[in-house]
């Protein structure tokens, strides 16, 4: 029933996903852990083969942003830490939430494609969901989600992919859009035959 009132309705999906803009400076206003597990739980509906679901969170907020902080400064070099590091702690200890995206990491190849997609779908349901309730949202992929000791501190076992730390909170300011070229000079239609000349 649900999914019949769903495919006769009419959100609009379409100004959502082209309004939803990256956000990066962020308002130290609170978002809930419940508000959060709300947008996950919406996120998860994410497509995913075999339903394998390969997923896990790490939702970190309040006083653990320290610790992020410093698993993140920790990464950089004592030279880049005396340069970035006092703005880096302050920007990422005064956003509200920053939660890890793992994928379980499939020791098969096609599965663990899938299964990367399906993260990545999962995350960018999680933005429009999101979007949709005025909070923003960046997918940071920066070098530190790579580091044994970033991934250690938060307990990332061998055989999880960090896909991304989506930093989360209320827009300071909303960037301009980046334009998109249009799908038309990026497509090739095939309708007749032959296919090759
Ligand atoms: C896989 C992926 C990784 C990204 N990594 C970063 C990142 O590390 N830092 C960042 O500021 N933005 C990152 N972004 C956000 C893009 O820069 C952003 O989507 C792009 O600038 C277009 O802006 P829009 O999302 O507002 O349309 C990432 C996006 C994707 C899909």
């Amino acid at each position: 029933m649900e999914a019949v009132r769903a495919a006769g309705s009419s959100y609009p999906l379409a100004d959502l996903i082209q309004s939803r803009r990256t956000i990066r400076a962020f308002k130290p206003d609170p978002v809930s852990k419940e508000q959060i597990i709300a947008l996950l739980n919406t996120a998860v509906w994410a497509p995913n083969h075999g339903n394998r679901q390969p997923w896990r969170f790490i939702l970190v907020m309040d006083e653990a942003r320290e610790a992020f902080a410093e698993a993140v400064l920790r990464t950089h070099s004592a030279e880049e830490r005396a340069k970035i590091g006092a703005q880096r702690h302050e920007y990422l200890t005064t956003l509200p939430a920053q939660l890890i995206v793992l994928q379980t990491e499939d020791s098969r190849h096609k599965q663990r494609e899938e299964d990367f997609g399906a993260v990545c779908c999962l995350i960018q349901n999680f933005q429009l969901a999101a979007w949709e309730q005025g909070i923003g949202v960046v997918w940071k992929t920066n070098h530190y989600i790579y580091e044994p000791r970033f991934r250690s501190a938060f307990g990332i076992q061998p055989g999880e992919k960090v896909v991304g730390v989506l930093y989360i909170g209320y827009a300071e300011t909303v960037p301009a859009a980046q334009p998109r070229a249009r799908a038309e000079t990026k497509l090739t239609v095939l309708d007749r035959l032959p296919l090759i000349d």
